[in-house]
């Protein structure tokens, strides 16, 4: 009897460890595991100096010269972090608002394919996903649209989790995915019937750089549909808290300087897009976005936990941890972001290239 009683504790451990260090924690069934986090293309032994690379960036004043860093700087904040989206979050790194009823994941889906019905696009014509990421946007757009989708990412390791994802989906044969700076595009001119951009152009030091690259690679009368982080008409730049709300984001998202939501249209005219059509989609009677991201500190504390155990055996890099900190601050930030009305991560804005 002894030995059998012994026999059960242990195996009774055993899975309770497995289920607590392999599954505890996933966004999604049989998606990124606590246990495969790495550090993206980052070499195990670098995240550390990376991660200290990484804050250095804003802790040096903001002169125009470091623009030309800031694709680089994104990169490496990317490595750092798509492994702990991707197992915390889901394969599309992005808000949705809320939608009762709904699961995130359908609530998400939807907020994407909102994308492809503004876009008016179909079997046959070519679309770009401007900053993809790992390619939830895309899979569900090419299969809502049956378009053709190419993803640019200026993150190589993004670009291989993308084209993993995309050969186990239905929609491989529709999808495209590019390691490169949507800032200097590798397409030629006129060479897309439509483009979109799901919460990535905020990483863009110059949204009138990024703006000018699609409107150059759509062909006239195409139409551009961009999802953007900003500040809202509720922002006030002399009230200390909101100050330090939206540096909090700034920082944790690799962001180099939030825009204000009465910018956009202008920047966009300003390269040459006609602009159709503006909103906040986060704006009731949309549920909160911000809703998801109140994962409650006993979640956070098991995802420390996890990610600290598993840091511990040697088994995630050194510094995910820190990385981990970092994201759970950026959450709070975020939060009162939404709560106090001062942050979109959504604010829609619909162009056309002119056909003229
Ligand atoms: C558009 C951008 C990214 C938006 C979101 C996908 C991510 C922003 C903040 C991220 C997270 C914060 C807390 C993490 C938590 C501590 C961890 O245990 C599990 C993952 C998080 C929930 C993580 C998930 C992705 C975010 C919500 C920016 C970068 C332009
Ligand atoms: C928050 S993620 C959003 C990804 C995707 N749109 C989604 O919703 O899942 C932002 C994306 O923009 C990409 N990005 C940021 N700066 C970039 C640049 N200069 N060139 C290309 N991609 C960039 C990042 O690599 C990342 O894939």
């Amino acid at each position: 009897m002894d030995s059998l009683a012994l026999f059960l504790a242990t195996a009774l451990l055993a899975f309770v460890l497995y289920w607590f260090v392999c599954i505890l924690g996933s966004a999604e069934q049989k998606g990124k595991r606590a246990i495969n986090l790495s550090s993206g293309s980052i070499s195990r032994e670098k995240v550390q100096d990376k991660y200290k690379q990484y804050w250095s960036f804003f802790l040096r004043p903001k002169e125009i010269e470091t623009a030309d860093k800031v694709p680089h700087f994104v990169d490496t904040f990317y490595n750092l972090v798509t492994d702990i989206y991707e197992w915390g979050w889901g394969q599309s790194f992005h808000f949705a608002p809320s939608v009762p009823g709904k699961s995130h994941k359908d609530a998400t889906r939807i907020h994407e394919e909102m994308a492809v019905d503004l876009l008016k696009v179909g079997p046959g014509h070519r679309i770009l996903d401007v900053g993809c990421g790992v390619g939830g946007p895309m899979r569900a757009i090419a299969a809502r649209s049956r378009s053709n989708v190419v993803g640019i990412t200026i993150n190589q390791y993004q670009v291989d989790r993308a084209r993993a994802h995309n050969r186990k989906s239905g929609v491989d044969s529709l999808c495209e995915v590019v390691c490169g700076n949507f800032l200097q595009m590798p397409f030629p001119d006129s060479s897309f019937d439509g483009a979109y951009s799901i919460e990535a152009t905020c990483h863009a030091p110059k949204l009138e750089d990024v703006y000018s690259e699609i409107y150059r690679v759509l062909r006239p009368g195409a139409l551009y549909v961009s999802y953007e982080w900003v500040t809202t008409d509720r922002y006030k730049a002399d009230d200390p808290e909101h100050v330090e709300i939206i540096q909090g984001i700034e920082r944790g998202d690799a962001l180099p300087g939030l825009r204000s939501y009465d910018q956009v249209a202008e920047i966009a005219q300003k390269v040459g897009f006609e602009v159709v059509e503006e909103r906040d989609l986060a704006k009731p009677p949309a549920g909160e976005w911000w809703q998801r991201l109140k994962m409650g500190k006993i979640a956070y504390w098991r995802n420390h936990v996890v990610v600290s155990f598993l840091t511990l055996l040697g088994v995630a890099p050194k510094g995910v941890v820190d990385v981990h900190e970092m994201l759970f601050k950026t959450a709070g930030h975020l939060t009162r972001g939404g709560e106090t009305g001062i942050f979109t991560p959504m604010h829609m804005i619909l162009c056309r290239k002119p056909m003229s």
